[in-house]
């Protein structure tokens, strides 16, 4: 659905986004994570065409995002980071005016959003609203949106908990109604538990695309109390590796089946167990961390 090739941006001679080569996929949450200023709103600006690539190119559905980008922006809702709404509206007539531009469609749903999930009342001028609350009206209005494509710039930044879950819930919905999404934020917990797959950014670059489920597929982990000494070795065909070994305690990594782990383990003098995924957390770190490998432009 989404296509960048090559996209770069510079700002003189400082590159915000570098040859960023990266595909969406139809009916997926594209989960886009990176620290403040590594690149993601200037991608996100060129995917929209409200900015001009220094080179390469991104296009939506194959129109290409900057010389086709009416095309474009019919098929896509955005909600920026920054919510900036005129004031002196009132949140209904803002929702109108707002659908009024996308053909009035939409504008059902979108004040049912507002008032009923959101809890907004629509009749009070949006200059008295809340920073979330602009955010939540918003948010209305972009999953109200009859589009293929919604990109959510940090759609919960300015949320209360309670609200987060909503929007993580909206985001679920949008998806199982077929549309694309791609959602940046920072709150790594909450990217975990609605993206398919998630790319993470450094300093303009895309430094990697993971798929979220075959990570929870793939890699397991399993912390084992052992009545006495843990075993010092363990069967080479259950893929197990030792993460840390303390006493009586052994952490695991396993990358098997989950039947012969089953046997082994019932043939073993376990007396207490836990078994997990990995989050997001230590992904990011290996980017991000305080360990993470500096690459050559960073050192310069
Ligand atoms: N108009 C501009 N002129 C000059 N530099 C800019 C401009 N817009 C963005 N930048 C720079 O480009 C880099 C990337 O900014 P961008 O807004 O894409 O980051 P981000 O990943 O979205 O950050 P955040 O998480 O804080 O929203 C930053 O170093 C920023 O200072």
């Amino acid at each position: 659905m989404i296509v960048t090739e090559g996209l770069t941006k510079s700002y003189g001679k400082f590159p915000a986004v570098r040859d960023v080569s990266m595909e969406v996929r139809s009916g997926e949450v594209f989960g886009l994570l990176g620290p403040n200023g590594s690149g993601k709103t200037t991608t996100i600006r060129m995917i929209l065409g409200l900015l001009r690539p220094s080179s390469g190119s991104a296009a939506v559905a194959g129109f290409d995002c900057w010389r086709e980008s009416l095309q474009v922006r019919r098929r896509v809702s955005y909600l920026p980071g920054e919510v900036r709404l005129p004031g002196a509206a009132r949140g209904y007539q803002l929702l109108k005016y707002l659908n009024a531009l996308r053909g009035g469609v939409g504008l059902d749903r979108a004040v049912a959003l507002a008032e009923r999930v959101m809890g907004l009342d629509l009749s009070k001028k949006v200059r008295t609203f809340s920073t979330g609350m602009k955010q939540k009206l918003a948010l209305a209005q972009a999953f109200a949106d009859p589009v293929d494509v919604l990109i959510l710039d940090e759609p919960t930044s300015a949320l209360d908990p309670s609200a987060r879950n909503i929007v993580l819930g909206l985001v679920a919905e949008a998806r199982k109604a077929g549309q694309t999404v791609i959602f940046s934020g920072h709150v790594l917990s909450e990217v975990e538990q609605v993206a398919d797959r998630v790319a993470i950014m450094r300093r303009g670059r895309l430094m990697h695309v993971e798929d979220m489920h075959e990570r929870r597929r793939n890699l397991r982990l399993l912390l084992l109390r052992f009545q006495g000494t843990p075993p010092e070795s363990l069967p080479e065909e259950l893929q197990l590796s030792v993460r840390e070994r303390n006493g009586e305690v052994l952490f695991l990594e396993h990358r098997g089946a989950v039947g012969p782990l089953l046997s082994w383990l019932h043939s073993q003098p376990v007396a207490d167990l836990a078994i997990g995924t990995e989050d997001l957390r230590t992904l990011y770190d290996r980017y991000h961390g305080p360990n993470a490998e500096a690459d050559a432009e960073d050192r310069r």
